[in-house]
């Protein structure tokens, strides 16, 4: 009897089951789109019903379609839209409200009280990610503040949380009737509760968060036997579960260090396998669990994650009604030469990576009466390439390695004019592979892997086949001055829906400059104390002293040589040495006198009063973007 794996992508906008046959060809399909309720400006939602109830139609259609029963199925795996809350009812089964979705701001303004909050600094060292609405951590404190009654509930574990493989698996092995509350261990590194190193929930962010561990699911990994279904269809074995830019890592079998791929859907997320030690990125990446092989170690990679992309070119068909429906896109686009000058940045959900700019809102910049409907539809698609050429720039400066060819998949791909540009900005050659649906197929080799149905991954890499290529064509003198006005367009978007933390740090730098100097010493100061918390004092000396140096090369003397401190900062990081900080000591009082006698002064003499404000706007926004992040030391660290 022939056996197949299963896949269920369960996405932003629909729920697909793909059958697998051993040579990881696409057997059968079978779609249901669930609807996106808008509630108000900002608030995404759907409904967790409505998903598992798509579900229950489209498993038993797409055996039918094979011809096949569930015996025949020898493993599911389920590849999930991540960070997406869901709340339920242990004992009934019913979702508490409905989900709320990972583009939805509303915790906007609680993720900005949160980063003033003590720890805020030691939250992305944590978990990998910055404090941002993207995350699904703000979202459940959310709803626990907001529902009467529910935080009781949830502390006595009678209302689960789980993003949507939780809530599925759940359901499928049983529900209120003995389902299994797992989640894996990338869908997990999406939360914010979830520790890098030990993965497992950590304490201090569940503190930090508030939210109580009663509810959370347990950590699986992303291959093993979570339980089998006993609803929908029984007897089938679950196998894998992970976040589904994960598994379109794992289809695109980037298993080795170096290796990425970008995923074109709703949202476009690129992703670089870093190995088996996570990387903090220091240029607004996020840092995420690629993939964990049963008991083997954990694979990291490097996220940057674009909210906006495919979900544009839906807006131009049903909020504008410029075109009826998504291919034709590029049909409009081709209508025109170019963009006539014309600029959107779609930050719908404000601006994701990496800017991780939430106060931002879009813009359309450069109209004029020339603008017709064919240049809107190019910029567009041209903003879904600038911003992966954002994005890419900012990865090759966290890996130190230039990317030399993108792996592309999810449904934009199939627009020609799209990938051409892509290929240009970039400027390298961006490949597809012949199975188009990476995120099913990752979910079920994942799966096939789990219960041998596939014996390693260099069998599955032989899966691999190219079936498009696009190389890059553009003056290099035209990308540049393009480049240039999109980076322009971006900065009209940020503090609109209010001031930026840019904007509302009206201070003169030389006051910045100097309030930074003056914790450093208080740091040092403290840190003689034996009876300090060390750890987390040398934790925040490493991230201020990142922080103020990559501000003031950037915004204050860009040219200018320093003392490189990456190598004590780096020793200090790892073990807090005593003799590392006596020399980082001797080197920052250096530095605080040299500065404070040197560039503070020269600044006041030369810069005028409201020019100082102006580079204290921009100073602060540079210390802020850095300061969350945990810096890699050795990379580029002078004072
Ligand atoms: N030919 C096309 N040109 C540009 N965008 C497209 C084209 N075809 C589909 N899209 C966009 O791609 C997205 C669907 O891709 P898909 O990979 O199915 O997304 P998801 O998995 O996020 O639901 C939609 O947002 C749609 O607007
Ligand atoms: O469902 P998609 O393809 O839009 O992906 C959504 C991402 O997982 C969000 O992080």
């Amino acid at each position: 009897m022939q056996h197949y794996v299963m896949a269920v992508d369960q996405g932003t906008t629909s729920t697909r089951c793909i059958l697998f046959d051993a040579r990881g060809r696409l057997v059968s399909v079978a779609q249901r789109e669930h609807q996106q309720h808008f509630p108000r400006p900002g608030w995404v939602e759907h409904d967790a019903t409505e998903i598992w109830r798509n579900l229950g139609r489209i498993v038993p259609q797409a055996l039918a379609d094979a011809g096949i029963g569930a015996e025949q199925v020898a493993a599911l795996g389920i590849a999930n839209q991540r960070e997406t809350t869901v709340l339920w009812d242990r004992h009934t089964g019913v979702p508490v409200g409905r989900a709320i979705v990972w583009q939805d701001t509303r915790t906007d303004a609680m993720v900005e009280a949160l980063a003033r909050e003590p720890g805020a600094d030691r939250v992305r060292r944590l978990c990998g990610l910055p404090l941002a609405t993207y995350f699904s951590a703000p979202r459940i404190r959310w709803q626990l503040e907001h529902m009467p009654g529910l935080r009781e509930r949830a502390e006595r574990g009678d209302v689960l949380f789980g993003t949507i493989e939780s809530w599925l698996i759940w359901n499928l092995t049983g529900g209120p009737d003995g389902g299994v509350h797992v989640t894996d261990v990338t869908n997990a590194s999406r939360t914010m509760l979830m520790n890098l190193r030990t993965l497992s929930w950590d304490d201090e962010l569940l503190e930090f968060f508030d939210v109580p561990r009663a509810m959370l699911p347990e950590i699986r990994s992303s291959t093993e036997v979570y339980g089998t279904t006993s609803r929908v269809v029984p007897g089938i074995r679950i196998a894998a579960a992970l976040g589904d830019q994960q598994a379109a890592l794992f289809g695109q079998t980037c298993f080795a260090p170096g290796e990425a791929k970008c995923t074109y859907g709703t949202g476009s997320f690129l992703l670089l396998n870093t190995g088996t030690t996570p990387v903090l990125s220091t240029h607004g990446m996020l840092t995420t669990v690629g993939f964990r092989i049963g008991e083997e170690p954990a694979v990291y990679a490097l996220e940057g994650s674009i909210a906006v992309t495919g979900s544009l070119v839906q807006w131009f068909r049903d909020g504008l009604g410029l075109i009826g429906s998504a291919p034709e896109i590029e049909t409009l686009a081709r209508t025109v030469e170019d963009n006539g000058g014309c600029y959107i940045v779609p930050a719908f959900s404000g601006l994701f990576a990496p800017h991780w700019h939430s106060e931002a809102r879009g813009v359309i910049a450069g109209l004029t009466s020339y603008i017709t409907k064919g240049h809107l539809a190019r910029a567009v698609l041209e903003a879904t390439g600038w911003q992966t050429r954002e994005v890419v720039e900012a990865m090759n400066a966290d890996s130190g390695i230039a990317l030399s060819t993108l792996r592309v998949d999810g449904g934009m791909t199939a627009d020609n004019l799209l990938m051409q540009f892509v290929a240009d900005v970039l400027d390298v050659p961006v490949v597809r592979p012949m199975v188009a649906e990476t995120v099913s197929l990752g979910a079920a080799y994942a799966a096939g892997l789990s219960v041998g149905y596939w014996p390693d991954l260099e069998g599955l890499r032989r899966n691999w086949h190219r079936a498009g290529q696009w190389l890059p064509e553009m003056d290099p003198a035209r990308r540049e001055r393009e480049y240039a006005h999109w980076r322009q367009a971006v900065e009209l978007t940020f503090g609109w829906t209010r001031p930026s933390p840019a904007a509302t740090a009206g201070t003169d730098v030389t006051e910045l400059v100097q309030a930074d100097h003056r914790r450093m010493e208080e740091l040092f100061r403290e840190l003689r104390n034996d009876e300090a918390d060390r750890a987390a004092l040398a934790g925040e000396l490493v991230s201020l002293l990142t922080a103020h140096a990559t501000a003031t090369s950037r915004v204050l003397r860009p040219a200018a040589p320093g003392t490189d401190i990456a190598a004590d900062v780096l020793a200090l990081a790892e073990c807090a040495s005593e003799k590392a900080l006596l020399r980082l000591e001797t080197v920052v009082e250096d530095h605080i006198r040299a500065e404070e006698r040197g560039l503070l002064n020269e600044l006041r003499r030369t810069v005028s009063p409201a020019e100082r404000l102006s580079l204290g706007r921009a100073f602060a926004a540079e210390r802020a973007r850095r300061l969350d992040a945990t810096p890699d030391p050795r990379r580029g660290l002078r004072l």
